[in-house]
């Protein structure tokens, strides 16, 4: 069968991704699906026969962690294309050490996520989704109150990562009046927004803090208990980074406290598992990761991750 042979086999790992790539005829590529099975990717492909040294890409998604482990299991392995803009879920290091090429979606769902922040960041504010639960027995609760809001124009909002996301967000929240600062590596000179070097005297700055940088080790848990009492109890945390920029345990702590007053959330440290004790607080509004699930940006993603195979396999047909 050596015309078979000839197709690349690709590993994906999300259910989502077998639509439209899959629809292709002729198949340019074998679609090896590991996302059905129950175990462990490691233990699934530690299962397979014949499958490990035959992949020769992996699709993914921030969702589907690529380990070294994995990685070292997969012999022929020459591409990762991941569906996210992070890679914190891929081991780049092994990735270079292997000289295995790493294709992320760039600036495909920059707008999404900046446009998620914001409607997080209002939703909190005006209590849409506490409201929405409380319309729905309007008419039987006693007392018939329900909480004020708080208005957005003039809210300071401090950004962390003023990168491609970041940026968006500062656009988004200028025209809604905000004063913006942010916190990033490095002091960006083509913008007029106050920078602090520093976390916690941004926090004590702000009323909100939006969280749009990657997560790496020197931003894992970056909002810790002390950034969080800076920003006080009229403050909010919206993250649409990675869930790991927050110690979650002390976020579920300060919100059951009222020593921060609210946070939208779209990402958590451990998905899909979400803090229990997030759940009977009304003051916090949860999204699945769902930023990019827009079924626009899943196509465009769709069509991109077909591209970066066509490309990667045309200039490279033989991984070494
Ligand atoms: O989580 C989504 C992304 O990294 O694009």
């Amino acid at each position: 069968m050596a015309e078979e042979e000839e197709v690349p086999a690709i590993l994906v790992l999300a259910s989502s991704f077998g639509i439209d790539i899959k629809s292709q005829n002729p198949p340019k590529y074998r679609f090896l699906e590991a996302f059905s099975s129950n175990l462990p990717l490691l233990q699934f492909l530690q299962q397979q026969q014949t499958l490990p040294p035959s992949v020769r890409a992996i699709i993914c998604n921030a969702l589907k962690p690529v380990t070294a482990d994995v990685i070292r299991s997969l012999p022929s392995l020459g591409l990762v294309v991941t569906a996210s803009a992070g890679t914190d879920h891929i081991d780049l290091t092994e990735c270079r050490r292997r000289r295995i090429q790493v294709v992320n979606i760039g600036g495909l769902f920059t707008a999404d996520v900046a446009d998620m922040a914001v409607a997080l960041l209002i939703d909190v504010l005006f209590k849409i989704s506490a409201g929405d639960r409380f319309a729905r027995n309007w008419g039987l609760s006693k007392p018939l109150g329900f909480p004020f809001g708080s208005k957005l124009g003039g809210k300071r909002v401090g950004i962390i990562g003023l990168g491609r996301i970041g940026g968006e967000v500062a656009k988004r929240l200028e025209a809604f009046d905000c004063i913006i600062k942010y916190h990033s590596r490095n002091k960006n000179p083509s913008v007029s927004y106050t920078f602090y070097s520093n976390v916690v005297d941004l926090a004590s700055n702000s009323d909100v803090l939006v969280l749009c940088c990657p997560l790496t080790e020197q931003t894992r848990h970056l909002i810790n208990k002390e950034v969080m009492l800076a920003l006080g109890k009229d403050g909010i945390i919206i993250n649409v980074g990675r869930g790991a920029l927050i110690d979650e345990k002390e976020l579920v702590q300060c919100l059951v406290k009222g020593e921060i007053r609210g946070a939208g959330l779209d990402v958590f440290e451990d998905e899909p598992n979400v803090p229990k004790g997030l759940f009977p607080l009304d003051n916090v509004v949860l999204s699945p990761h769902a930023a990019a699930l827009t079924l626009d940006g899943f196509k465009d993603s769709c069509e991109y991750v077909t591209q970066s195979l066509d490309t990667f396999f045309s200039i490279k047909p033989q991984v070494s």
